[in-house]
């Protein structure tokens, strides 16, 4: 008995010492572009939505020290300006591009209001974006909600299905021109793995039936793909390609619906902190989307970790990718 208890407590001992040494010891995050590339994006502007936190914040980061002018669309204007003079201060830090009237928009970080869910706030946003900016270079839809209480937008959608989707199916569309007269252009769609467990049904989109909020969720990361597969095969031949990708579990604020008791907190902050991957590592291939000469005329595919990778059959069918499409234009009062 008291081996079996030796045993499992230098077992245990053992676990914890190999995870701190595997997140201190180990290779801080592989960057995909070293310093020898920090001009890649140099005269390009990128949109990111939801760019005030997490892997938004971390892709802004990246795609600033490589040069480029980075517009964040956000929801709060406080978060996003506070978010927004971190980044400077540590663009500054790193010896980054110095933003200046004769450096091209390099380094420069804007931040414009977006509330994705309000068509109002996309509409007043896209309609700033096509009156002030003459290009726009890489749009990254990356805001997300994950598994919050049953809530409707201000336009009475279901919240998951607003927000992940149909916000930024109009937005997608309110911003086409503008991607396309500045051609080579890319867009860059942030889904999940979790799309496998989604299905749309189109009878009760707003899951005024019945709410599952983990089935939401993951029915809007399957629309997510489904709509950069329809996007793509409708951008053929414009020079504007439309990627989407699952960027593994990542340690953000994306849990904030979710509720843990106090006592077993620490427990999973830990879990999280051993486990998951930390938001730099997880922006990796947001990043090698938007920036990678690698990928470059590549359209309609899916990726994890910087690499394309298979689709369930459900994420691949066309005729469900053109109904979603046909549905989507007439929620958001778009159809021609
Ligand atoms: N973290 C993970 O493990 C995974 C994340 N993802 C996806 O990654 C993307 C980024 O999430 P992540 O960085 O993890 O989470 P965060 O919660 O850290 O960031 C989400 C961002 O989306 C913004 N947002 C939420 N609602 C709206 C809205 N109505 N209008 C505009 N912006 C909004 C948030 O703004 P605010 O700060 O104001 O709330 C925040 O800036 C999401 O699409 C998510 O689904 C996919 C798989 C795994
Ligand atoms: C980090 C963290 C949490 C967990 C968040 C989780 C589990 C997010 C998972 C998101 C996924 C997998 C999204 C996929 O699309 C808690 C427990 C809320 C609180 C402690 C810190």
């Amino acid at each position: 008995m008291a081996v079996a208890t030796v045993a499992a407590l230098l077992a245990a001992l053992g676990g914890a010492l190999w995870l701190a040494a595997r997140r201190f010891l180990g290779p801080s995050v592989q960057r995909l572009h070293g310093s020898e590339h920090s001009s890649l994006m140099h005269g390009k502007t990128v949109l990111i939505t939801g760019a005030n936190s997490g892997l938004g914040r971390a892709t802004a980061a990246e795609l600033l020290r490589l040069g480029a002018r980075v517009i964040m669309g956000c929801r709060d204007l406080e978060r996003a300006e506070e978010a927004a003079g971190q980044l400077r201060r540590e663009l500054r830090q790193a010896g980054g591009p110095e933003p200046g009237p004769s450096s091209g928009g390099a380094g420069e970080l804007v931040v414009k209001h977006l509330d994705l869910a309000s068509l109002r706030s996309v509409r007043a946003f896209c309609q700033e974006m096509l009156q002030e900016e003459p290009r726009l270079d890489v749009l990254i839809n990356n805001a997300g909600i994950f598994q919050c209480p049953y809530m409707k937008t201000e336009d009475g959608f279901e919240m998951q299905f607003g927000v992940n989707h149909l916000g930024h199916f109009l937005l997608t569309n309110l911003l086409l021109g503008l991607l396309k007269s500045s051609a080579p252009s890319r867009i860059v769609v942030v889904s999940s793995k979790l799309y496998k467990y989604g299905d749309i049904n189109f009878e009760d989109l707003n899951s005024e039936q019945s709410y599952n909020k983990s089935f939401c969720y993951s029915r809007s990361k399957l629309a997510n793909i489904l709509f950069t597969r329809e996007l793509a095969r409708r951008l053929e031949g414009t020079n504007v390609t439309v990627n989407v990708l699952h960027p593994g579990i990542v340690r953000t604020n994306l849990g904030r619906h979710i509720h843990i008791p106090l006592l077993v907190k620490p427990l999973f902050n830990l879990v999280s902190w051993a486990f998951f991957k930390t938001p730099l590592e997880g922006a990796q291939t947001s990043i090698y989307l938007a920036s990678s000469p690698e990928v470059e005329g590549v359209s309609g595919k899916y990726f994890g970790d910087c690499k394309e990778e298979e689709l369930l059959p459900k994420a691949m069918d066309e005729s469900v990718a053109r109904k979603l499409w046909d549905i989507s234009e007439v929620m958001v009062g778009i159809l021609k």
